[in-house]
């Protein structure tokens, strides 16, 4: 049987969770062809425990001809690899979401995607329903937002943490803005956001509130749109980010499917 080649760029907890699963048999219409990281370490030992090639560079991932690459890494590395990536004839798989939230790139990558003839898939990361919003934004004018809950230690080393949200007794608003703001304030963090107001309103109409809640432990988004005949309440509890990982899988087995979702 022909296999569709992937490559995986981020060999962190997401990038393993997609190769493990490949190398459980979940990927079966796939070959992992490498992995790129800039952790010699840690993408050794993804090459290692799957048998695939390590690179050092996207140049060394490029030439093994993959036609997805996985982005498993950062909103940096996804602006640094979207364009060789697409011009060297693979389609992207994205987790950095948030990356777009700079209209100049997503409309730079949108012409490149549509040049070369390769597509941007989104990964629904740790929210989903993306058909039921995108379908609710198309039908009228509506009002979107996600609302996000947080164990307090989560926000540890982004610019609202302070000490004494550890020891709150109550759950406080921590941010509330549009997706934009969010993103630049939550690089990391808030991919979701960004996601939530690419299928809906926009990032700059997406409202966002993040909340820390002492004594939780993982993450709550629920996301609310509003409009004239529909109102659309996706609500997703995940303990960890796990099932950002699992969500590029799902995303892989529909576009290798004889019978797709979408
Ligand atoms: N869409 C969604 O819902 C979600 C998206 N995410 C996003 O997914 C991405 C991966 O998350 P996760 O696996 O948990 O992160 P990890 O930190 O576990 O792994 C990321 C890996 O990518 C590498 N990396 C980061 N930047 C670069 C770069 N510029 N060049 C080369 N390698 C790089 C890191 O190297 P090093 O070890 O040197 O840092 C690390 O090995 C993140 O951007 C995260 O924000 C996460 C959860 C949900
Ligand atoms: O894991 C989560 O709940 C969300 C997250 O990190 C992101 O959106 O970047």
């Amino acid at each position: 049987m022909h296999k569709l080649k992937f490559a995986i760029a981020g060999c962190g907890f997401l990038g393993n969770i997609v190769a493990d699963a490949w190398r459980q048999g979940l990927l079966a219409d796939y070959e992992l062809v490498g992995c790129f990281g800039r952790n010699a370490a840690s993408t050794a030992a993804l090459a290692d425990k799957n048998a695939c090639q390590p690179c050092a560079t996207l140049d060394e991932l490029l030439a093994l001809r993959p036609d997805y690459v996985v982005e498993a890494a950062s909103p940096g590395l996804l602006r640094d690899i979207a364009q060789p990536t697409l011009s060297a004839g693979a389609n992207l798989i994205v987790l950095s979401i948030g990356a777009f939230a700079d209209a100049d790139f997503l409309s730079q990558i949108e012409t490149l995607a549509r040049t070369t003839g390769r597509r941007v898939h989104l990964a629904s990361g740790a929210i989903g329903g993306f058909d039921v919003l995108r379908t609710a934004a198309l039908m009228s004018a509506i009002d979107a937002g996600i609302r996000t809950e947080k164990g307090p230690a989560s926000l540890r080393g982004t610019p609202i943490f302070n000490e004494e949200l550890l020891t709150a007794s109550a759950p406080s608003e921590v941010f509330s803005g549009n997706a934009r703001d969010a993103i630049g304030l939550f690089p990391t963090k808030v991919n979701v956001s960004v996601a939530t107001a690419l299928a809906t309103a926009g990032v700059a109409a997406t409202q966002v509130s993040i909340n820390s809640v002492p004594g939780f432990l993982g993450d709550d988004h629920r996301i609310e749109v509003r409009g004239e005949e529909v109102h659309v309440v996706v609500d997703t509890y995940s303990r960890t980010s796990a099932i950002a990982g699992w969500s590029v899988v799902a995303l892989m087995r529909n576009l290798a499917a004889p019978i797709a979702f979408g």
